[in-house]
């Protein structure tokens, strides 16, 4: 059995290598010839999966390692009666890291007080769900809409324009009743105010990309934090020099978020194939590594939480490093971006983290568990 593969998936051999033979490319680099001959086909994000990809192909499998699908022809897929499966919530929790990070650092460098704030999420599935609950046990106000959710907790479109912050996680779609394609145009762009912050960590086309630039070219105080771009992998660099966070697509690229996806394929296929599992991602990535922080002294306690935070994740690591690629010629630019995200430094989640408090009755304890902190009294 033969299984093309994007070279980018993290424990490719380890999971699939008893599977079958495995011939390896870039993404991008994924043409109708690589697939000739093979069985299986294994993508992330960046590969474009239609009949260009596939026709003539004896594909019977394709797996997104990934949350997002929007780069999958599914029905193209079922036409030719392909099985396909993605891995739905995988890195969700690195998502929400993201967002609480960022989070930390704008309450530092925009002088927010988040305790007197409200948040407007937009787009409540396995990301979006869990940044309304983690925000909420933190004590903060958040809104939700969601127009394909019971509607029960969910509140309008036009509600959640008046946030002070906005958080996006939809999939990007063009097509069915609530599309999510430039969902922030001009007009909505327009409704929102210089003090307020808009993230986006869903797909860069829920946002038009220029019409923001032209809005952050008037009102340069407004807060924007991209993790993902319209034109990915070719940045705008005048929209990321306006932006006060831009990152290169890697909210969801915790260690632990990225095997989670390989893993979640890995089974797909197995029930697919009729094979027995024999993998699981604790074989291959230590568990929980033994990293500490002690908060013993009721100081240390009262900044505890932001340290923790970005001890574990600074979401600036990140925005330097994509702005120390925006130079040189485009295609210099789009091979720097790949290669950040190639390259991208294990980056572990809160649970794998043990934090020490002196008090674990306090407000403190509660929070840090809202976090997904693994919480010890010291
Ligand atoms: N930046 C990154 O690294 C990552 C980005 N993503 C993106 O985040 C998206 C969301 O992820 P999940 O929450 O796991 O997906 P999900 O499918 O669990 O949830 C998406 C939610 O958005 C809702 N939605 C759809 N259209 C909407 C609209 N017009 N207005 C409001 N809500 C709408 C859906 O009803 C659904 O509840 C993914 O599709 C993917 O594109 C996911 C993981 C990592
Ligand atoms: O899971 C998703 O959806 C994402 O956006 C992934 O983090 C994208 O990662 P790549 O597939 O582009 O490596």
């Amino acid at each position: 059995m033969k299984i093309v593969a994007d070279e980018n998936i993290p424990l490719l051999h380890n999971f699939f290598g008893d599977v079958g033979d495995i011939e390896t490319y870039p993404g991008r680099a994924l043409t109708n010839e690589c697939v000739m001959g093979a069985d299986i086909l294994l993508v992330r994000s960046v590969t474009q999966v239609n009949e260009t990809l596939l026709a003539g192909s004896n594909v019977k499998f394709v797996g997104t390692c990934t949350i997002g699908t929007d780069h999958i022809d599914t029905a193209y897929l079922q036409s030719k009666g392909i099985t396909f499966s993605s891995a739905p919530g995988c890195n969700a929790t690195s998502v929400v890291e993201y967002v609480i990070s960022t989070l930390s650092v704008l309450s530092e460098v925009r002088q927010i007080d988040l305790s007197d704030i409200t948040v407007g999420v937009v787009g409540c599935g396995n990301v979006g769900s869990r940044v309304v609950s983690t925000l909420k046990r933190l004590g903060l106000k958040v809104l939700a809409n969601d127009p394909l959710v019971d509607q029960t907790e969910m509140v309008s479109f036009e509600e959640i324009l008046k946030c002070d912050i906005i958080s996006l996680h939809t999939p990007l779609t063009k097509e069915g009743d609530y599309p999510t394609y430039h969902l922030f145009d001009e007009n909505t762009l327009a409704k929102l105010t210089e003090q307020q912050v808009l993230i986006n960590t869903g797909r860069g086309a829920v946002i038009d990309g220029e019409a923001l630039k032209q809005k952050l070219k008037k009102q340069p105080r407004f807060t924007a934090v991209l993790d993902v771009w319209e034109t990915e992998p070719n940045v705008d660099i005048e929209l990321a020099g306006l932006v006060t966070i831009g990152t290169p697509h890697i909210a969801g690229y915790s260690l632990d978020g990225k095997v989670k996806g390989t893993e979640m394929i890995y089974q797909a296929l197995c029930r697919h194939l009729g094979l027995p599992l024999r993998h699981q991602v604790a074989q291959f990535i230590p568990s929980p590594p033994l990293s500490r922080m002690h908060f013993t002294s009721e100081a240390e306690q009262a900044w505890s939480m932001h340290t923790a935070i970005r001890t574990v994740y600074d979401v600036r690591h990140d925005h330097y490093n994509l702005m120390n690629t925006l130079q040189g010629t485009e295609q210099q630019r789009v091979q720097a971006f790949d290669q950040l995200r190639k390259q991208y430094r294990p980056r572990r989640e809160f649970s794998t983290i043990k934090v020490f408090l002196k008090n674990t009755d306090s407000a403190m304890h509660s929070m840090f568990k809202a976090l997904g902190f693994n919480v010890k009294s010291a």
